[in-house]
Parts: structure tokens; sequence; C-alpha cells
């Protein structure tokens, strides 16, 4: 049902749970991300479609750095702000090409103080100061409401993440490696009856 009042500005921002950790295997984890992450983004922006072409209104998509130069530890996240950006910069390229008149921003977001870290436990990360979130949520309205194509926040990482992943990015992956202690990541146990080899014997890897 179209909302009485119409609607002007639509922003996604919803995230599931997922882990900073090995990628552990778990496909069905993924694949519920993914649902939660990415298809009801999908989902919203139809139901939301009609209001927004009446009102000439804005998608406000929020993604992450690790939407653009995936970094260890969070493969099933990254994967689902890849995803994002695939179909929603496509989307955007239809709506110009046929004069409909809706933006679609996409957020990428550096580290934010949102207590997500602590409360993901993600310890193999050094500490880097997070970017204030109430600024960020300004930036992701006025982003959406001057309809620019992209906003990166806070501006000089993300710019300069994005600017060394065009010219040096094995120079990148080796920053953001250098970013986390490996040592403070700790692989979750194998599932039981999983044999793994001694650290330092043939195909151990270790
Ligand atoms: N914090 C950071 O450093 C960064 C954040 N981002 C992005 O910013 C956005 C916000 O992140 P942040 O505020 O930190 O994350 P939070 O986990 O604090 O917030 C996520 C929100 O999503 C809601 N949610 C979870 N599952 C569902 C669901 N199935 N349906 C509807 N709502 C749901 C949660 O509601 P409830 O609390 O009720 O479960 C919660 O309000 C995300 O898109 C994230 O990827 C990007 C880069 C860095
Ligand atoms: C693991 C977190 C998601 C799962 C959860 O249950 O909360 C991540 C949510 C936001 C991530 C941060 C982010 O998106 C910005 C950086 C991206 C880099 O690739 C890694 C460091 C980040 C600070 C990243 C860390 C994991 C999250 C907190």
């Amino acid at each position: 049902a179209l909302l009485p009042g119409g609607l002007d500005m639509l922003i996604l921002n919803h995230i599931g749970h997922s882990y900073f950790n090995y990628f552990d295997g778990d496909v069905d984890h993924i694949r519920k991300l993914l649902e939660t992450n990415f298809l009801s983004y999908v989902a919203m922006t139809v139901t939301a479609l009609p209001m927004l072409k009446e009102s000439e209104g804005n998608i406000v998509v929020v993604s992450s750095v690790a939407g653009k130069a995936p970094g260890p530890f969070a493969a099933p996240y990254s994967a689902t702000k890849f995803a994002l950006d695939g179909f929603f910069s496509s989307l955007r390229h239809e709506f110009i090409i046929e004069n409909v008149n809706v933006s679609i921003t996409l957020c990428i977001l550096g580290y934010i103080d949102t207590g997500k870290l602590n409360a993901t436990g993600a310890r193999g990360l050094r500490r880097v100061a997070p970017s204030p979130k109430e600024e960020c949520a300004l930036e992701i309205i006025r982003s959406g409401a001057l309809r620019q194509h992209e906003l990166h926040y806070p501006p000089g990482i993300v710019n300069g993440m994005l600017l060394l992943r065009g010219l040096a990015p094995g120079f990148l992956d080796t920053l953001i490696r250098s970013n986390i202690v490996v040592e403070n990541v700790q692989r979750a146990p194998p599932p039981h009856g999983t044999r793994v080899p001694p650290a330092g014997s043939p195909g151990s890897g270790r």
C-alpha cells in the first residue's frame, strides 16, 4: 500500500549478524546474510519505487570499504557489500538511461563508532580511531539529498584506500593486512570428528 504522505527517501542500512574471523565453510550463513544484507534491500527498493518515482526521491544504500576493497576475516560480510555495489550501480545506469528521476547513493563507510567492534569482538584489528556516528548519519542524509552517486566517509581514509586500490592494489592489500594482528584471530575448532594434521606436518599449511 502507498504511504499516505508519500516517500521522499529510502535509507537501506540494516545488517544481519556475522563474524570477524577465518571463513568457516558455512555456506548457509552466507545464504542467510545475503538475504538480510542484500536481497531485502532489493525487495524494499522494488516496493518503494512507485512512491519514489512520484516524489522524484532518493535511495541511499549503506555499504562499507569492505564492499570496495576487501580485507581478511570478513568474507561473508564483504560479499554482501560487493553485491550491493553491483546491483545498485547497475540500476543507477538504467534509471539514467530511462530518465527515472530517482537518485541512488552508495555510502562507502570506514570504521564508525557504533560499538560494533566491541560487540563482535574483532580482536584482530589494530585500534584505529572510529569516526563519529552522528556526523556519519548527517553525511549519509546529506549525500542522499544532494543526489551524489557515492559518499566516502571518512573522506581521507576511504578516498585514500580507493585511490590506492586503482593505482597499487598489491600495496593496499599489504597495508590492510598490516592493520590486523593475525595472532589475535582464533580459528574456530573444526567440526567434531574432523582430523586436523599437527602444525608443521605435511599438508597442515602451518
Ligand atoms: N559500524 C561500522 O564500523 C561500519 C558500519 N557500516 C554499515 O553501516 C550500517 C549500520 O551499521 P551499524 O549501525 O554499525 O550496525 P548495527 O548492528 O549496530 O545495526 C544494525 C541494525 O540492523 C538491524 N537488523 C538486524 N537484522 C535485521 C533484520 N533481519 N531486519 C531488520 N533489521 C535488522 C538491527 O536491529 P536490532 O538491533 O533490533 O537487531 C540494528 O538496528 C550497516 O550497513 C553496516 O554495514 C559500514 C562500515 C563500517
Ligand atoms: C564483523 C562486523 C559485522 C558483523 C556483525 O555481526 O556485526 C562488521 C560490521 C562493520 C565491519 C567494519 C566495516 O565495515 C569497516 C571496516 C572494513 C574492513 O574491511 C575491516 C574493518 C572494518 C572496521 C570492519 C570490521 C568488521 C565489521 C565491524
